[in-house]
């Protein structure tokens, strides 16, 4: 895909104030941030919501993976237009900036009203009023930042992490380039579709003149829990999904199977961080609802209703591949459950974190519909490739679905107050 170079002095029409945050936490943190602050500022900045659908933003690890799972979705990648690093470290220090206002559910900078009536506001406005709906916001890098048709835009190549493959063709993939790939990622959660929405679309005109929207996509439903305390709730082919997903309160597994540790040389910077798989996955819907419970049943592996695995017992009862029925074992072996149990991947878990989409209708009436799959995890190389590629080719379900987009990002750890997101990579 072109690309253009686009002057990086634009930015100043966005307006974001550049106080605050870095200063306040060069003065010692964000408590103290507020006394530094004129009253006005305060006002715009630090206007208090319900404590409780807060998520913090600083911490080891940033928001939106290990959080319980939210009901909506904006994600959108960006393509960098900045001509300089400088300019693209710039461009991570104003998001880092308005991420941390957005998910207090404050508004960014002097606020979407109390600005210069000569400039744009800061904020555009449109969640007012409105709670932090537990908004995350998380970032991440694409390959192609690390260098782009062989050219090392950012001087970062050396840094490029060895598992931020290009992913493979798998069997089937009918991935269109304008819903594929990006140099930034930015995943937008909230239990508000309107909170995520501002926040991608604050976001987007910040990074005016040095980065632009390559693709988005907006998720109604979550198709996974991520909490021991969350219901599983339902795909759009009527399944629980998120049964057998990994849950944040499993710190050992999601140490040894989504958080990258130990890493060194190069690659230190990106201790604490993770992978993201992001694929939009069409599902057939039509085709789906015309076929009988019983496949519908057996492509899954669980029955519908409860979700608990066709071997029996319920929900969480763990699949037994070797109980067998008149003809054949009772959960099939190309079945999804069973393609995609631990047991036949070398032990392989994944945090999945996907959003059911719909965008309206096609040509022909069909639903434009499907599911946002996001996975994280620890390397793709191991956690995603060989599960995809036999799914691909012998999953039952893989005749009901088409993927049309694709992404993989490398997503740093958290930061601390004073510093900016993925730090790390431009300090290394
Ligand atoms: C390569 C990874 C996966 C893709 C792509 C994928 C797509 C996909 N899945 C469903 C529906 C369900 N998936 C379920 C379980 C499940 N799926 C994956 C991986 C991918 N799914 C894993 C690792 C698991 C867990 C397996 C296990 O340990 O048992 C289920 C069952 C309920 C559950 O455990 O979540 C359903 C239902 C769809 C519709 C889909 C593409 C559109
Ligand atoms: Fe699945």
């Amino acid at each position: 895909m072109g690309r253009t170079t686009a002057d990086d002095t634009a930015r100043q029409s966005t307006g974001i104030s550049r106080r605050g945050l870095f200063t306040a936490a060069g003065a010692g943190g964000i408590g103290l941030a507020v006394g530094a602050l004129g009253t006005s500022a305060v006002n715009a900045a630090v206007a208090p919501k319900s404590p409780d659908t807060v998520v913090p933003f600083y911490g080891e690890h940033q928001a939106g993976i290990a959080t319980e799972a939210q009901d909506r979705m904006h994600i959108a990648a960006f393509d960098v237009t900045a001509s300089t690093r400088e300019s693209l470290i710039s461009l991570l220090k104003d998001w880092t900036e308005a991420i941390e206002s957005l998910t207090r559910g404050a508004e960014i900078g002097d606020g979407a009203t109390g600005g210069n009536y000569d400039s744009p506001p800061d904020d555009t406005g449109e969640a007012l009023g409105l709670e932090a709906s537990h908004l995350t916001v998380t970032i991440g890098f694409g390959r192609t930042l690390f260098t782009l048709d062989g050219v090392d835009r950012y001087n970062l190549s050396k840094h490029l992490p060895e598992a931020l493959i290009e992913l493979p063709h798998f069997s089937a993939d009918a991935l269109e380039d304008a819903r594929s790939g990006g140099d930034l990622i930015v995943q937008a959660c909230a239990d508000d579709p309107q909170v995520a929405v501002h926040a991608v679309r604050n976001l987007a005109r910040i990074a005016f003149g040095r980065a632009r929207v390559r693709w988005s996509q907006i998720g109604f439903g979550r198709t996974s829990s991520t909490s021991t305390t969350q219901a599983t709730p339902r795909n759009l082919f009527g399944f629980k999904d998120g049964t057998a997903n990994l849950k944040l309160e499993d710190n050992d597994l999601l140490n040894e199977h989504v958080w990258v540790r130990g890493g060194t040389g190069v690659e230190t910077w990106m201790n604490g961080g993770t992978y993201m798989v992001a694929r939009r996955i069409r599902m057939h819907i039509e085709t789906w609802d015309r076929s009988t419970m019983r496949d519908q049943e057996n492509i899954i592996g669980r029955t519908k209703k409860e979700g608990a695995p066709l071997s029996g017992g319920e929900e969480f009862t763990e699949p037994d591949f070797n109980l067998q029925g008149r003809e054949g074992p009772l959960v099939a072996v190309d079945s999804h459950v069973a393609m995609a149990h631990p047991t036949k991947n070398n032990g392989v878990q994944m945090l999945r974190r996907g959003f059911n989409y719909t965008d309206g209708s096609d040509g022909l009436g069909r639903l434009d519909a499907g599911l946002f799959f996001i996975a994280f995890v620890v390397d793709a190389r191991t956690h995603y490739v060989p599960m995809q590629s036999a799914m691909a080719k012998n999953d039952l379900l893989a005749e009901y679905l088409r993927h049309t987009g694709s992404g993989l990002f490398a997503i740093p750890a958290g930061v601390q107050p004073g510093q900016y997101l993925g730090q790390a990579l431009f300090d290394a």
